[in-house]
């Protein structure tokens, strides 16, 4: 396996790459013992002692945060790096201050509505490194009721000799994209764990990473990022045009939507489209089938939480009214399969699936929301590549995980997985249902009132 977890949590059947999902309070234990992990979990992987941590994230309940870490553990280092400004800041501050042995550190947001998204662990063991992306909070309410995604790296062993940022790298540049992602911060605190990345070797990191980081970026800067860096590792990396061709569909899953452009072929349909839709060798397709899966007000209202799942998808009907044109792309949130379909997708994924929903040709777990912010936009006629948010995921190929040319759909009556096609478990079902034509989007900011939630209530924003 990819990674030295105990059995319990890894059903050797069925390869889970290192990727998981949050567990679900309430569901019959297969569809929670296997790929489903909750913080506790995360933190006792290994019998390694932990000598400090790091957590990059947007919103961090500290006191919950700290009854997460064993007990032995809660005095260790720990440094959390933010996005939170004004008066949120403080409020951080304070909380922190109650514990001496964390540390803050703001990352700088110099462009406007630009948020600190990125959701990473740093575990530094007395015997190794471990690097965990995800797209939880760290808040109580994101992890036991929603669908969220987790990669869980190996536990990466230290370098013999000096620390390097050359050595202990893998053919996906896993290390090397890592340190240049993490320098963009420019923070002391940020710099020292550049240090024990160095002394690591992350040589079997098998996936890509995918990052954004806010600026206007230039020159060869501008493929380092956001949907031009993920344009340029499927250009070199990416499968076979003639295996994936233009007819192969793009599916985008995500808990937020920003404002897109009044025409889907300024942004979506175009550079967004195009990057995503790139195969090795060649960028500019024509066009790639493009589904979108973004829950209906029934998919919030049928849900665990009911109508406040929808606080987490802050989908504002000012926005809404401007893109209409969304809605000959959208899909229902339906996770059958693994017995999650009211729990409300948090978790964000993008993938390239064969016409006969048979085949996934890569599968891309990210903290970005559907978004220019997220995932930036070109500007000045293409010289510049504008991104607002910090943003951080990763990329499953098939060839650099299983050496196949793609990865199986998992079946939703799982018969016993054959080897010849492994398949990636695949957080929601596929073929996907679209919205039916009296299905609405859910849109935060507007009553729904036509129904109750399984709470007996109905939603009427302030
Ligand atoms: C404006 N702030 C946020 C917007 C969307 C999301 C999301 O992930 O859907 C988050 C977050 O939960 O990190 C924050």
């Amino acid at each position: 396996t990819q990674n030295n977890l105990t059995p319990k949590v890894m059903k050797e059947s069925h390869p889970s790459f290192g990727f998981y999902l949050t567990k679900v309070k309430g569901l019959a234990p297969e569809y929670n013992q296997h790929s489903a992990l909750d913080l506790k979990d995360i933190f006792s992987l290994t019998k390694a002692k932990l000598k400090a941590s790091a957590q990059f994230n947007y919103m961090t309940d500290i006191p919950w945060l700290m009854k997460q870490y064993p007990a032995e553990y809660r005095s260790c280092p720990l440094l959390i790096v933010h996005g939170e400004q004004r008066g949120s800041k403080s409020a951080l501050e304070k909380a922190a201050s109650v514990f001496p042995n964390i540390t803050l550190c703001n990352a700088k947001l110099e462009i406007m509505y630009g948020t600190h998204h990125t959701k990473m662990m740093l575990l530094l063991y007395d015997s190794g490194l471990r690097i965990v992306i995800h797209t939880a909070n760290l808040i109580e309410n994101d992890w036991f009721q929603k669908t969220q995604g987790i990669w869980i790296s190996p536990l990466f062993p230290s370098l013999l000799g000096e620390q390097s940022a050359h050595r202990g790298n893998s053919a996906t540049n896993f290390k090397g994209d890592l340190l240049e992602y993490l320098s963009f911060y420019n923070r002391p605190d940020i710099d020292e764990w550049c240090k024990h990345i160095k002394g690591h070797d992350l040589s079997n990191s098998s996936v890509f990473l995918i990052g954004s980081i806010p600026g206007r970026h230039l020159a060869e800067r501008k493929t380092s990022f956001g949907h031009l860096k993920l344009r340029k590792v499927l250009n070199l990396h990416g499968p076979e045009k003639s295996l994936v061709t233009s007819s192969w569909p793009l599916i985008g899953q995500f808990s937020s939507i920003g404002s897109l452009g009044t025409d889907q072929n300024q942004w979506l349909c175009g550079e967004w489209l195009a990057s995503l839709g790139t195969v090795k060798g060649c960028s500019l397709t024509s066009k790639t089938p493009l589904q979108l899966v973004f829950p209906t007000v029934n998919n919030v209202r049928e849900s665990l939480e009911g109508y406040p799942a929808g606080t987490s998808l802050p989908y504002s009907i000012n926005v809404a009214k401007k893109q209409p044109y969304l809605r000959n792309f959208l899909y229902q949130w339906k996770s059958d399969r693994l017995s999650r379909s009211h729990a409300s997708p948090h978790i964000k994924t993008y993938l390239r699936v064969s016409p006969d929903n048979s085949s996934v040709a890569w599968f891309l777990l990210t903290s970005a929301n559907l978004s220019k912010a997220a995932w930036g936009v070109l500007e000045k006629n293409g010289s510049q590549f504008m991104i607002r948010s910090y943003e951080l995921g990763v990329l499953f190929m098939p060839q650099y995980l299983v050496s196949r040319k793609v990865f199986g759909v998992p079946e939703v009556k799982e018969r016993k997985a054959n080897m010849e096609t492994i398949s990636f478990p695949v957080p929601y079902d596929i073929p996907l249902i679209p919205y039916s034509n009296k299905d609405e989007i859910w849109i935060w900011d507007i009553p729904h009132i036509k129904a109750p939630d399984r709470h007996g209530n109905k939603w009427c924003p302030p």
